[in-house]
């Protein structure tokens, strides 16, 4: 759990940060795909804007804000609470681009958990009940991230990715899940993957189920 510190006054006087706005590229119900909740059905809100230029990404329409719609907290809690969803995964885009403290006090406030997945590349903001960071060599996670981390999920392509998730992992507390996620379009990472958590265990596997379930 991660809290900004000082948001008592956000959260009690000032129902403002209702009216606060962030460009989003999507906002949908589904099932969470990866990770250690896959299969859960969850909220996804797809904030627009990364800085970060993974070349394999499979979002590259959210890299820029530029052309995506503004949405206020009001409007994206109320879609959230009517979709029946038990929690929300704010994602993006780099969604630590923003300043994550109105939403996900609007989120909390109305009875919802959040989720964040995010490179950790920009500072930690908001209320987050469970943090799945995925490092990039690209634009590093900031050391202030890694005390919070609930999960941390490496996409990996080659032997290098396996090293990077070591040095990672090491920065990680006590209990972390640790897991890999082979790039979707890299089938020979699969074999690699495998082979790896058979020699390491405290290690697991993610996949995108969601793309073989042909859900958002
Ligand atoms: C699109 S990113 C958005 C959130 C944030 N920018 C991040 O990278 O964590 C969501 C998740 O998808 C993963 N991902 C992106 N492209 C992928 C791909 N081609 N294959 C497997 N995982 C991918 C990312 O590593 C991240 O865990
Ligand atoms: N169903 C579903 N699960 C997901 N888990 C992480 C996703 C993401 O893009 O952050 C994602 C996504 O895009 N769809
Ligand atoms: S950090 Fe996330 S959204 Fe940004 S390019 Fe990498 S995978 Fe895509
Ligand atoms: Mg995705």
């Amino acid at each position: 759990m991660f809290k900004t510190e000082n948001h008592t006054k956000l959260l009690t006087d000032d129902k403002d940060f209702l009216e606060v706005e962030y460009p989003v590229m999507e906002h949908f119900y589904t099932i969470q795909g990866e990770g250690a909740h896959t299969g859960r059905a969850s909220y996804f809100i797809r904030t627009a804007g990364c800085d970060v230029n993974c070349w394999w990404c499979d979002v590259k329409d959210s890299w820029e804000e530029e052309g995506h719609p503004k949405l206020t907290v009001g409007e994206l809690v109320d879609a959230a609470k009517e979709s029946g969803a038990p929690f929300v995964v704010i994602t993006g885009g780099e969604p630590l681009l923003h300043d994550l403290l109105p939403l996900t006090l609007g989120l909390k406030s109305a009875g919802l958990q959040v989720h964040i997945e995010t490179s950790g590349s920009s500072p930690l903001s908001g209320q987050l009940d469970w943090i799945t960071l995925s490092p990039k060599r690209f634009k590093k996670p900031t050391e202030e991230v890694f005390a919070y981390v609930d999960e941390l999920k490496v996409v990996v392509l080659t032997n290098k990715d396996l090293k990077w998730a070591e040095e990672n992992a090491e920065k990680c507390p006590a209990g972390t899940r640790l897991l890999l996620q082979p790039e979707w379009e890299t089938p020979k990472s699969i074999d690699l993957i495998v082979d790896y958590v058979k020699e390491n265990p405290e290690w697991g596997i993610s996949l995108q189920t969601h793309k073989f379930l042909k859900v958002p």
